[in-house]
C-alpha cells in the first residue's frame, strides 16, 4: 500500500439543519464516524446516494470545513489547528474539482489569467516560468493554446471543465478531489473527461479522491472504493472486492440499481 497522504479518523460534522429554528435547534449529522485514508497516485471513489455525506467529506479533506470531532492526519502527523498556514499548505496538496466548471471559474478573467492566478498568489516561478507552465498545462488537457485568450462563456462545458482541471493541476498537487466532477456535463463528454482524469492520473502520478453516486463511474477510475450511507462508510475495499463480493446490504441495492449510461463508452 503505499504512504498515505491524507486521512480522516472518525471524523463526526454536525450541522444545525436548514430548518432549524431559534426555539427548535435541529441539527444533522452530516458525517457520523468517517475514516478514510488518500494514498499517493492512488485513486479513492467515494459512492454515495445524494445526501449521504460525499461533499462534506471532500470539503474536510481540503480544509474547506473543520470536523465536529475527530482527526484529520496530514503526512501522518494530526492537524491540529486549521491556521491559515496549514491551509495554505493542504491547498498545494491537495486541489479541487467542482461539479460545475460554470461557477467555478471567474466569468470575467481569460483563460490565461485564470491559470496564472494560483501561481501569483503563491508567488511561483518568474513571468516567464508562470507563462510556460499555463502552455503546457492547456496542452496536457487536450486544448489548443488559443484557449488561453477566451473567457470562461465562449467554451462549452467540456472544455471548461478541462481549464478547470488544468487549474486545479497548476499548484503541482499530490491529490486532486474531484467532486461530481462529470456530472453537470452533457452524457457525450463525460467519458473524455473520466479518461482526461485517467490519463493525468498516470502519467503524473496523482492521487485522487474521485465521488461520484454513480457506482459504475466510481468503478472504471478507482483503486479502492468507499460507499457512505447516511453520514457513515459502510463499505470500503478494493474496486474488485466492492464489486466481486460486497458485504453490505446498501452497497448490494446500489450495485443492483439501473447500469451507467456512461458504462458502454467506458468500457469499449
Ligand atoms: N451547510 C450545511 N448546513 C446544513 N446542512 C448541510 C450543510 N451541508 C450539507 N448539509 C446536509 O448534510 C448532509 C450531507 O450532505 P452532503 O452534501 O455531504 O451529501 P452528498 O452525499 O455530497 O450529497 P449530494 O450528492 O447531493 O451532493 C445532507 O443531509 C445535507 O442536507
Amino acid at each position: 500500500m503505499s504512504e498515505s497522504v491524507i486521512e480522516l479518523k472518525d471524523v463526526h460534522v454536525r450541522y444545525k439543519a436548514r430548518n432549524s429554528t431559534f426555539r427548535n435547534r435541529q441539527y444533522v449529522d452530516a458525517l457520523d464516524g468517517v475514516s478514510l485514508v488518500v494514498r499517493r497516485g492512488q485513486t479513492l471513489g467515494i459512492v454515495g446516494e445524494s445526501g449521504s455525506g460525499k461533499s462534506t467529506s471532500a470539503k474536510v479533506l481540503v480544509g474547506l470545513e473543520r470536523p465536529t470531532s475527530g482527526q484529520v492526519r496530514f503526512g501522518g502527523e494530526p492537524v491540529r489547528s486549521f491556521t491559515t498556514s496549514v491551509r495554505r499548505r493542504l491547498g498545494r496538496i491537495l486541489s479541487v474539482v467542482f461539479q460545475d466548471p460554470a461557477t467555478a471559474l471567474n466569468a470575467r478573467m481569460t483563460i490565461r489569467d485564470a491559470l496564472l492566478d494560483p501561481m501569483q498568489v503563491h508567488r511561483i516561478g518568474t513571468r516567464a516560468q508562470r507563462e510556460a507552465k499555463v502552455r503546457d498545462l492547456i496542452g496536457l488537457v487536450g486544448l489548443p493554446s488559443s484557449t488561453l485568450d477566451a473567457l470562461p462563456g465562449q467554451l462549452s462545458g467540456g472544455q471548461r471543465q478541462r481549464v478547470a482541471i488544468a487549474r486545479a493541476l497548476v499548484l503541482d498537487p499530490q491529490v486532486i478531489v474531484a467532486d461530481e466532477p462529470t456530472s453537470a456535463l452533457d452524457v457525450s463528454v463525460r467519458a473524455q473527461i473520466l479518461n482526461l482524469l485517467t490519463d493525468l492520473k498516470n502519467e503524473l502520478g496523482l492521487g485522487m479522491v474521485f465521488i461520484s453516486h454513480d457506482i459504475q463511474t466510481v468503478r472504471y477510475l478507482s483503486d479502492e472504493i468507499a460507499v457512505m450511507n447516511k453520514g457513515r462508510v459502510v463499505e470500503l475495499g478494493t474496486a474488485q472486492q466492492v464489486f466481486d463480493d460486497p458485504t453490505d446490504e446498501y452497497t448490494r441495492s446500489l450495485l443492483g440499481a439501473a447500469p451507467s449510461l456512461l458504462e458502454p463508452h467506458l468500457t469499449t
